[in-house]
């Protein structure tokens, strides 16, 4: 047998698409453009790519991008500041700062002192506690972006077992959340779990968010499972490199019912909710 692949690029176009169009519509109306404003710390490369990527995708969406750049040596008073800066212009609808940081600034900190109505991230205590309580809120993007590829491919999930195999904040818990509020049953798994294996056997869906290379193999899938690949890992190839996800993927299409790729899975997902966050921010910041 051999899986569908699970098109997160092609999904993730028809995201954007719908998100230009809301666009197109707010601005016909009258509203300005949404604006995103990214602020990235330091001259990390791989975070340049991202942060480049994110004002691609705005520009072609129709929302505005702002692109904050400053020195790995900023401290976190200066960045804090930034930070207050950008809660306070009112024509900033979007906030995200890019993670890692340099040691000297706490993300903990720097992620509480955005304004919860800007954090198109998801990640202030706020939204997060929003999204574990099933009340309405920001969402982070990549746990979102696995959502709708999820339903895209399944119609609905409710009491489906599903198996979320990380547990950070960004990814594995909001995961969790989600698909508890979509009522599917929820295991969540860790480096401290006992036999992987047996609970990926179970699970009619598998979430893995845990930064290991190809780490869950093919016969440790239920046959026919839904299967996504959060993993974004940089390994040695030839003489260059290539990104290789979680999951053993040739492995995985053998056994698996859908699985997503990496590149070209996820990833862009991350990107178009982004988009849709930033829109529903603006939306909800002119209603009050
Ligand atoms: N596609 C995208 O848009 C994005 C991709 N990513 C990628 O997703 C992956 C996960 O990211 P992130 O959540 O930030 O990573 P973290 O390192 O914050 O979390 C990894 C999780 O995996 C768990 N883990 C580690 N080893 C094992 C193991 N052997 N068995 C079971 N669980 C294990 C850890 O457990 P414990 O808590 O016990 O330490 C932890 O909960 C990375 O590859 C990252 O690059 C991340 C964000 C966005
Ligand atoms: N505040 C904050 N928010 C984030 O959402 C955030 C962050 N910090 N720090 C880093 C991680 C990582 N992340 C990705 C986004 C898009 C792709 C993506 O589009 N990947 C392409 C491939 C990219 C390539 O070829 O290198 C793909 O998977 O097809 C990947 C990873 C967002 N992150």
């Amino acid at each position: 047998m051999t899986a569908t692949l699970i098109d997160g690029k092609a999904i993730a176009a028809t995201l954007r698409a719908d998100v230009a169009a809301a666009v197109t519509a707010r601005t016909a109306a009258g509203h300005r453009a949404p604006c995103l404003a990214v602020v990235l710390v330091g001259d990390d490369p791989a975070s340049a790519v991202y942060v480049r990527s994110k004002a691609r995708a705005c520009a072609e969406a129709g929302l505005r991008g702002l692109e904050h750049r400053l020195p790995a040596t900023t401290t976190e008073t200066d960045l804090l500041a930034l930070v207050d800066a950008l809660n306070t212009n009112d024509s900033v609808d979007g906030i995200l700062v890019q993670l890692p940081l340099p040691p000297q600034c706490r993300a903990d900190a720097v992620i509480a002192r955005i304004d919860p109505a800007k954090d198109v991230d998801g990640f202030h205590p706020l939204n997060a506690g929003r999204l574990a309580a099933g009340l309405p809120g920001l969402v982070p993007c990549t746990p979102l972006g696995c959502l709708r590829l999820l339903t895209r491919t399944l119609g609905g999930i409710a009491g489906a077992e599903a198996l979320v195999i990380g547990r950070s904040t960004i990814v594995g818990r909001p995961m969790a959340s989600l698909l508890i509020n979509e009522s599917a049953t929820v295991t969540i798994a860790h480096s401290r779990s006992r036999d992987l294996p047996a609970l990926t056997a179970r699970a009619d869906i598998v979430i893995a968010a845990v930064g290991r290379p190809e780490m869950i193999r093919g016969p440790w899938l239920k046959p026919g499972a839904t299967v996504i690949d959060v993993g974004i890992n940089r390994v040695a190839s030839g003489d260059g490199h290539k990104l290789v996800g979680d999951v053993a993927f040739a492995e995985a299409m053998e056994v698996a019912g859908a699985v997503t790729p990496v590149p070209g899975g996820v990833g862009p997902m991350t990107i178009a909710c982004l988009l849709e966050n930033t829109l529903t921010a603006a939306t909800a910041r002119a209603a009050t």
